[in-house]
């Protein structure tokens, strides 16, 4: 070993033992990626998602301005607003890719998302889905499914590990799940928009997330996938949190639950969809244009 690497593996480990001691100092800031066990979240405060105080600016313009936000474990939450109030920028926050300013991010009680890397946060238990449906096309159904589930991502390796019967059984729980288990063998590329964004969301499922933070789920589905969706979004809630980022009311009203309203980078009304339909102010910035 060269002295170069000898010394960054001395400073690596005392780096382990600086964020060990940390970790077990106690308190709220534990949040150490190697420290933090996938599925363990304590909500026995209730919320699994904490959002305090949190301020995000880009060059002087604040996208997030002191947002504070709780969603409840097991809870399906939807947020909604007009373009530029800082949702895409608040799922940033939630999941690594944008650091705050200012304000606290925390996942359960004790895991601090703002001191962990990307795929710590996924490792976590925070699933996100954009937009656009980024499945494996050339894969069957089945073998996105498998790839979703495997640690080694190297798809030659992955598809050629032999599957077990407990992962066997999780695949075909997940087939059912998102209602494409007369699909499995189809090639993921054949499969209509709706399908493939069922596709993804159950290769988030197969990473055994807590939270799942959907952006725009539904866009360019047709009425009967929206309504699917709709279906299989309820199905999920209780066992998984989730965020859904919306614009489709019919959408948010079928799956009913808290509807939060962002506008400008904070919440501007929270409560069922009725309420904040009716809210003058919420009308004014966004339903009534
Ligand atoms: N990387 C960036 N650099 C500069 N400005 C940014 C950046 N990301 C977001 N913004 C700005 O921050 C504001 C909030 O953007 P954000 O994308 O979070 O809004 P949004 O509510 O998701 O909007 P939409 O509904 O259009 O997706 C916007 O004015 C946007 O232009």
């Amino acid at each position: 070993m060269t002295p170069d690497l000898m010394e960054a593996g001395a400073a690596t480990r005392a780096r382990h033992v600086e964020r060990q001691q940390a970790g077990s100092s106690g308190g709220r800031s534990a949040g150490y990626g190697h420290l933090v066990q996938p599925g363990v979240v304590d909500v026995s405060h209730g919320p699994i998602l904490y959002l305090e105080d949190i301020s995000v600016s880009f060059d002087g313009f604040r996208a997030l301005n002191q947002l504070s936000l709780a969603i409840d474990d097991g809870e399906l939450r939807c947020i909604i607003g007009p373009n530029g109030a800082g949702k895409t920028t608040m799922m940033d926050v939630i999941t690594g890719k944008t650091r705050p300013d200012r304000g606290s991010c925390f996942f359960g009680q004790t895991i601090d998302l703002t001191r962990l890397s990307e795929p710590e946060i996924a490792h976590a238990g925070i699933g996100r889905k954009f937009q656009k449906p980024t499945v494996f096309e050339p894969l069957s159904v089945f073998e996105n499914l498998e790839l979703a589930m495997k640690t080694d991502k190297r798809v030659a390796a992955a598809l050629r590990a032999r599957l077990g019967s407990a992962e066997l059984d999780r695949i075909a729980a997940t087939l059912e799940r998102i209602g494409l288990q007369g699909s499995a063998d189809r090639p993921a590329g054949l499969l209509s928009h709706g399908q493939k964004q069922w596709l993804e969301i159950g290769m988030l499922l197969m990473q055994e997330p807590r939270l799942l933070l959907l952006d725009e789920p539904v866009a360019g589905m047709t009425d009967a996938e929206t309504a699917k969706s709709a279906e299989l979004f309820a199905s999920l809630k209780g066992d998984y949190s989730l965020v859904v980022v919306e614009h489709d009311m019919d959408f948010v009203a079928a799956l009913g639950g808290k509807v939060t309203v962002l506008h400008e980078g904070s919440v501007l009304a929270e409560g069922p969809l009725a309420s904040v339909q009716a809210d003058p102010r919420v009308i004014e910035v966004y339903l009534g244009r």
